[in-house]
Parts: structure tokens; sequence; C-alpha cells
């Protein structure tokens, strides 16, 4: 049976890179996959993994009909054994809609890749409908790390170093923290505290605050 699967996990987790290793295993074996995008870091119509690996991919625009694509792609003699979608939190909840119907109505498995929550840990909408639709959801299993060693399930956002809690849901970035606007995965502990690897490592750095002596 085909189906709808839903790979996520926090940023940096290698998503990209699992969507390049299913891409690269059955395209060697003779199967051809119809790979969608959308802001991918590496720019306009890329599927790019921290490893170095990078793939030419359909960037998908506001408004495109994934399902529309397909059946146009195939009925002008093209083929799509399989479709991978990657950075799936940046789809419209019709999009996803469309995907789930590439996989009931012309039988092709689709693999989403996508970060599932935003800097609020809030579920983006195209991974909320992902939840709700996928066959399958996979976190993946290389975990990516808070600074505290814990497993990293939440993003954060810096701006100039400082974790933020408001502004906009999408800001391309990467998990750098020389960036104006970077990203660092943390445990839900230190999300909720705000407390970065620059936050605690300031804070081991100040001296302790004396006890105030009752008078
Ligand atoms: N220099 C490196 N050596 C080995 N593995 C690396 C290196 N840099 C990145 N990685 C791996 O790549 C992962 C990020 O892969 P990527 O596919 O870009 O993540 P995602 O798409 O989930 O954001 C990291 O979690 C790490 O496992
Ligand atoms: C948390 C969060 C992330 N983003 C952006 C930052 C990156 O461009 C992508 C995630 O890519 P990755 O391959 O999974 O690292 O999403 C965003 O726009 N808003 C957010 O809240």
């Amino acid at each position: 049976m085909p189906e709808l699967v839903f790979f996520s996990g926090t940023m940096d987790c290698g998503k990209s890179t699992l969507a390049l290793q299913i891409e690269h295993n059955r395209s060697s074996r003779g199967l051809v996959g119809m790979i969608f995008t959308r802001d991918d870091r590496a720019g306009q119509g890329k599927l790019s993994s921290r490893l170095g690996l990078v793939t030419d991919a359909v960037e998908v625009e506001d408004g495109r009909d994934l399902y529309a694509y397909l059946v146009e792609h195939l009925s002008q003699g093209g083929r799509a054994d399989y479709v991978i979608a990657d950075e799936a939190q940046f789809l419209a909840e019709e999009q996803i809609d469309q995907l789930a119907r590439v996989v009931d109505d012309l039988g092709i498995d689709v693999y989403a890749f996508g970060i599932t929550t935003d800097f609020r840990s809030k579920l983006f909408p195209g991974s909320q409908r992902l939840v709700e639709l996928a066959d399958r959801v996979e976190v993946l299993q290389v975990e990516a790390l808070c600074w505290c060693g814990a497993r990293a399930t939440h993003n954060a956002r810096t701006v100039g170093g400082v974790m933020v809690v408001e502004g906009a849901q999408v800001v391309v970035g990467d998990v750098d923290q020389s960036a104006t606007v970077g990203y660092e995965v943390l445990c839900r502990r230190h999300h909720r505290r705000r407390m970065t690897a620059a936050t605690a490592r300031a804070a081991a750095l100040s001296p302790d605050v004396l006890p105030v002596t009752q008078a």
C-alpha cells in the first residue's frame, strides 16, 4: 500500500540527509522520484544536507497545487515512482492534503521531511496537517542534543545571540550562533527556561550570588 510518511525531528537531526539517502537508494535502482522543497538554505530549487550533499528539486511556491502538478507531469509522459517533500513544515495545509491525494488517487509513496514545531514550540500548519494525515510519523533516530546532553526536542531562535520567543514564524536560517538570526536545538527544560549554550556558559562564569543575611 502506498503511504504518506512524515519524517520529523528538530533542526539538524538529519532529515535532509535521510531524504537524499532515500532518493539515492531508489534512483540507483532505476526508480524516478519527484522532489519538492521550499526555502532550502542552499537556495531555490535545491535540497541540501549539512553533510554537503545537494540535489535539484522543484521549488514549491504559494498556491501551487502539488496533485495537479504530478498529474500534469504524468500526463505529459513524465515518471514519478515516489515523491519526496523536504522542508514540509513550510507547505500550506492544502498542499499536504494534495500530497495525501497523490498517495490515495495516484498510488505513489510520499515521503515528507520537516520540523514539527517552530521557535515558540508551536506547530507549523504544514506539520500539523502532516501529523493529522500521515499513515506514519517517524521520529529520526539520530538524536540532536541539547548543550546539557539531553535529547533535543525543541528549536530555539536567537537574535544577536539572545533567545527570542516573538517574531515571524518563518525565517530561513541555520544552527549558527554567529549569524544575526540563528537557531539552537534544546531540550524542553532549557527551551522553557530560555537557556541556550551561551546563556548557560555565562551563568557558569558569573560569581555566585551571596545569600542575603538577616539583620
Ligand atoms: N562534520 C560532520 N560530520 C559528521 N556528521 C555531520 C557533520 N556535520 C553535520 N553532520 C550530521 O548531519 C546532521 C544534519 O543533517 P541535515 O540533513 O542537514 O539535518 P536536517 O535536515 O535535519 O536539518 C547532523 O545532526 C549530524 O548528524
Ligand atoms: C525553528 C524554526 C526554523 N525555521 C527555519 C530555519 C531553517 O531554514 C528551516 C529548518 O531547516 P532544517 O533543515 O530542519 O534545519 O526552518 C523557521 O523558519 N522558523 C522556525 O521557527
